[in-house]
């Protein structure tokens, strides 16, 4: 097998929880148009459901959980890619599905360690911003989110089905007024082109890039949110992830009902549940405010699991266990 010797080309997807990273990312995967990629999908909490919802996608892919790719497991970012490169056949192309509360660019410098160099290059940033939720996060969220989009490459304003022209415009003027130069393009379900996604060659960054000077081609980069002391700190101490699994089947009117008492605290929730009946999968997705249960008919999860992620110290763990401990089905006589 000969292999390539240019450097595979990487795209890093970022955005505040639920913007809409994994649906983008399942998008690629269902139409991978003949590329092979390699995937490495990062979450926050201790179980990667990521990972599970993409998991039916043809792809190689690695997850990295209960951390955060840009501070607390860097050091495993850069042995996924590895093992990613080291893979034969390699990868055409790699995705990495950042945390939602992940900055970009120690991501991106990440593929300056030694190890790496001259095998994957950095191909494009791409945040996803929640078009309708996004007023509703509050100030240190909305402070991150403003902070993965300047470090970005490329916007997609997401969710604009759901939000109004309004609330768009809001958005927009909130991004574009202090980052003029911002490349903003509305998504619904992230549906953009691939020609759009792929083949920016934004390359190597050769300068830390939280500084207050950057020369690299990133114009729209601008230190307005951008301080030193603010870059160093672990995600560990400022967000708290919980989880939740069972092998026995849950009760589906009982889970609705505790999905339903989940604290108003949490910013994201999201789980796929075994419900009584086989056949279909149940996926829960809590953003914000706005909470969604959808039935897929999809081979249902061996254990269901929910990972839910708020401010540290805004919810009770052993309440949310006992909560859902409570919709497991009794189990058979
Ligand atoms: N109405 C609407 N819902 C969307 C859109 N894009 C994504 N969603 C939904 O928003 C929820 C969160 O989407 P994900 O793609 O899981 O978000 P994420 O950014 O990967 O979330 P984290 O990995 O937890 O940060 C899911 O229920 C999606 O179906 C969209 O354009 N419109």
């Amino acid at each position: 097998m000969t292999r390539s010797t240019s450097p595979v080309p990487v795209t890093i997807l970022t955005g505040f929880l639920g913007a809409g990273k994994t649906t983008l990312l399942k998008r690629i995967l269902d139409d991978p148009q003949g590329v092979r990629y390699g995937v490495l999908v990062n979450d926050f909490g201790a179980i990667n459901i990521d990972a599970d919802l993409v998991v039916e996608s043809a792809a190689d892919q690695v997850s990295l959980s209960n951390g955060c790719v840009c501070c607390s497991i860097q050091s495993d970012l850069v042995e996924a890619i590895d093992g990613l490169l080291a893979r034969d056949p390699a990868p055409e192309r790699i995705l990495i599905e950042a945390s939602g509360v992940s900055r970009p660019l120690p991501i991106a410098d990440t593929l300056e360690a030694p190890e790496l160099k001259g095998r994957a290059v950095l191909d494009g940033i791409f945040c996803l911003v929640d078009g309708e939720g996004f007023a509703d996060l509050d100030f240190a969220a909305t402070e991150l989110a403003i902070e993965q989009v300047t470090g970005s490459d490329v916007v997609l304003l997401n969710k604009v089905d759901a939000a109004s022209e309004t609330q768009l415009a809001a958005v927009e003027q909130t991004l574009k007024g202090p980052l003029p130069a911002l490349r903003l393009i509305r998504t619904r379900f992230a549906e953009i082109p691939r020609e759009v996604l792929f083949g920016a060659h934004m390359g190597a960054r050769t300068e830390p890039h939280h500084g207050h000077e950057h020369h690299h081609d990133h114009d729209h980069c601008t230190d307005l949110h951008c301080t030193h002391e603010h870059h160093h700190h672990d995600h560990a101490d400022e967000f708290e992830a919980w989880s939740w699994q069972s092998a026995q089947p849950v009760d589906a009117d009982r889970l609705r009902a505790s999905l339903r008492a989940l604290p108003a605290s949490l910013m994201r929730a999201k789980g796929i549940f075994r419900a009584e009946s086989a056949g279909e999968r149940l996926v829960f997705h809590l953003v914000g405010k706005r909470a969604r249960t959808t039935r897929e008919k999809e081979t249902p999860p061996a254990v269901s699991s929910l990972v839910a992620i708020g401010r540290r110290g805004s919810f009770d763990g052993a309440e949310l266990t006992r909560l859902m401990d409570a919709c497991v089905a009794a189990p058979r006589p």
